[in-house]
C-alpha cells in the first residue's frame, strides 16, 4: 500500500453507523457481495444505511447531502473506482467531514488495490476497524480525482469504452477499445507544464497512486497520502510505442523504459488538441486545457492498518 502513517487513534469510533452509496448497475452479483459484506459489518456491530444510486451523478449528490448532513459517523462508498470518484467529489465540495471507506464492486478497484485491500475481507476489516489516513487528492480544472488523471491514448480510450461492454465482459472492454482505437489513433503531441518547466509527450498521466488499469506498477513513487504528484510523460508515440507500454505495464518494466520520464510535481497544465478528453479514475472528467493540482482540502479514509 502506498500510505504512510496512520493518525493517530483507531478508526473505531462510539457511533458505529456507516451511510452506504451503492451503485447496483452491475446487476444482481455486485448486490450480493454487497449483502455479504454489510452482514460482516452488522455482525461487527455496526448499522448500514444503503442509498442506491439510480443515475450518473447520484453518488456525488448523495455524498454531499451525506457530508453536510452528518446523519451517519462514516460514508462507505460501494461501487468501482467512478463511483468512488463522484462520491469524493461530493465529500470534498460538503467539506469532507465524514470519514469515507470503501467497498470495492468495480471492474479495476485501483483504489482497493492502492488502499493495500487483498479481498472483500479486508475491505470489511477495514470499515469495522481499519485505520484512518489523510489522503490527498488531485484536481484537474473542476473535478478532484483521487488515482490519477491524464490525457493522451488512455483517456481517449475511456473516453470510447462501452459501459454496458464493461459491465458484461470487464477488463477485456479496454483491451478490445484499445485495440480499435489503436487503427485509427492519430497520436497528436501534448505540451505539459510541469512545475513551470515545459516538456512535451505523446500520453500524459498524473498520479497520486503507484498502481495503473489495476495492480500494475506505473509509478513507484506516487503515494496517495503526499501532498505532490508523480507525473508520467510517454514520450514517444505511435502504435509500436503502445504495443510496447502495453507489453510493459504488466510485466512491471513500464517505468523502466528509456521512452518514460517520471518527476515529481505540484502543478501540472497540459496543453494539446482543444476539448480532447482528460480521463480522472477511469472516466472523463474534463478537457483540455487542464491545469492540474492538489484538491483544496485532503480527505480521510479508512484502510487496512498497516502489516507488520
Ligand atoms: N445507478 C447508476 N446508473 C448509471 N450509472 C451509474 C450509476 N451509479 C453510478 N454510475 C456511474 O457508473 C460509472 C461506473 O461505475 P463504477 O465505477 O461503480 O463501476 P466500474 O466502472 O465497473 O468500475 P471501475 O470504475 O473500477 O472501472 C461511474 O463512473 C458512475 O458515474
Amino acid at each position: 500500500m502506498t500510505l504512510a502513517a496512520p493518525l493517530a487513534g483507531s478508526a473505531a469510533t462510539k457511533d458505529r453507523s456507516f451511510l452506504v452509496i451503492f451503485n447496483p448497475t452491475a446487476g444482481g452479483r455486485r448486490r450480493r457481495r454487497l449483502d455479504h459484506a454489510l452482514a460482516a459489518l452488522e455482525h461487527r456491530g455496526w448499522d448500514c444505511e444503503i442509498l442506491e444510486t439510480q443515475a450518473r451523478g447520484d453518488a456525488e449528490a448523495l455524498a454531499r447531502t451525506a457530508s453536510g448532513e452528518a446523519r451517519a459517523s462514516r460514508l462507505l462508498i460501494a461501487g468501482g473506482d467512478g463511483t468512488i470518484n463522484e462520491a469524493v467529489n461530493g465529500a470534498l465540495s460538503a467539506g469532507a467531514k465524514l470519514p469515507l471507506g470503501i467497498i470495492p464492486l468495480g471492474t479495476a478497484n485501483v483504489l482497493a488495490a492502492e488502499l493495500g485491500m487483498m479481498d472483500m475481507g479486508d475491505a470489511v476489516d477495514a470499515a469495522a476497524a481499519g485505520a484512518m489516513y489523510t489522503i490527498w487528492p488531485g484536481r484537474a480544472n473542476e473535478r478532484n480525482f483521487v488515482l490519477m488523471a491524464g490525457a493522451g491514448f488512455d483517456a481517449h480510450v475511456v473516453a470510447t469504452v462501452d459501459p454496458a461492454l464493461k459491465r458484461k465482459i470487464g477488463k477485456l472492454a479496454y483491451v478490445w477499445t484499445m485495440l480499435r482505437l489503436a487503427f485509427r489513433f492519430s497520436f497528436p503531441r501534448y505540451r505539459v507544464r510541469v512545475d513551470g518547466v515545459w516538456h512535451e509527450a505523446a500520453s500524459v498521466v498524473v498520479s497520486k497512486g503507484h498502481y495503473y488499469g489495476g495492480r500494475f506498477v506505473l509509478a513507484p513513487r506516487a503515494r496517495l497520502d503526499r501532498p505532490e504528484f508523480q507525473v508520467c510523460l510517454f514520450t514517444k508515440g505511435g502504435r509500436w510505442n503502445l504495443v510496447r507500454y502495453a507489453l510493459a505495464l504488466p510485466l512491471g518494466l513500464l517505468p523502466k523504459m528509456k521512452s518514460i520520464t517520471l518527476l515529481p510535481a505540484r502543478e501540472v497544465v497540459i496543453e494539446g488538441p482543444e476539448g480532447d478528453p482528460v480521463q480522472g479514475d477511469g472516466d472523463v472528467i474534463a478537457h483540455l486545457p487542464v491545469t492540474i493540482r492538489l484538491a483544496e482540502r485532503p480527505l480521510t479514509m479508512v484502510a487496512p492498518a498497516r502489516r507488520g
